[in-house]
């Protein structure tokens, strides 16, 4: 009889506006995998390489080491028979193939974490994660801080000028915007805060 290593796997899907704490959340879930002494693999679409070209890193600086990867089914080639936890950054720059990817991999017994944008710059739902979202047994949706009012953001401002739907980038290119102060297409960015309360 095949060997699985939990009783049963299941897809928790992490998702929301650029800024809203997606990667946090999953580096922290992540970690308390570890606490509990699970095998863990995360993995990232190599596209990604804002901010490294190995480690998932949250615009707040937190890292967890992790493979990249071009297309979702590599995740097989990569796998550890042993592997309890599979965790999965910026699900939104795989096809559509990464949903059966995850459901093979929740049948298998394996507990998989998927943290992604729902929404494109348009407020458009973004492909795969409508999908995701549908056979995910738990769901959890991000807010962040809209930067022009100060509401619960849903939504990511592009602030560079391309209609392409896959533009990689963080602060300068994107900002977190509620759904009053979004704009469909790309506009300048917000003027900072002059009132800097933190150090640095
Ligand atoms: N407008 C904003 N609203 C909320 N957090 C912001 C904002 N701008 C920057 N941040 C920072 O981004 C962090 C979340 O980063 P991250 O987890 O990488 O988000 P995501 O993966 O959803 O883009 C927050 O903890 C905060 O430090
Ligand atoms: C809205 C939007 C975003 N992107 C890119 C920009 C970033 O590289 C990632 C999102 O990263 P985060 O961890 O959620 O901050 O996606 C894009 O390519 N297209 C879009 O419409
Ligand atoms: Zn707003």
């Amino acid at each position: 009889m095949q060997q699985f290593p939990n009783d049963i796997g299941w897809i928790e899907v992490i998702c929301g506006s650029m800024f809203s704490g997606k990667t946090e959340e999953l580096i922290r879930r992540i970690k308390r995998a570890v606490y509990g002494k699970q095998v863990v693999q995360v993995f990232k679409p190599k596209l990604d390489n804002r901010y490294d070209e190995t480690q998932v890193v949250s615009h707040s600086q937190l890292k967890l080491t992790s493979i990249p990867i071009e297309r979702a089914e590599e995740i097989f080639h990569h796998l550890s028979p042993k592997t309890q936890v599979v965790g999965i950054d910026e699900v939104q720059f795989f096809g559509s193939e990464v949903v059966a990817v995850c459901e093979a991999l929740a049948t298998r017994g394996i507990r998989v974490i998927v943290a992604g944008l729902d929404q494109d710059y348009q407020g458009r739902p973004f492909e795969p994660m409508p999908q995701l979202l549908a056979i995910a047994e738990y769901v959890t949706k991000q807010l962040a801080i809209c930067v022009v009012c100060g509401n619960p953001a849903n939504r990511s401002q592009r602030l560079v000028d391309s209609g392409e739907r896959v533009v990689v980038g963080a602060a300068g290119a994107y900002e977190a915007r509620c759904r009053k102060c979004h704009r469909a297409e790309p506009t300048e960015a917000t003027p900072p805060q002059t009132l800097d309360l933190f150090e640095h």
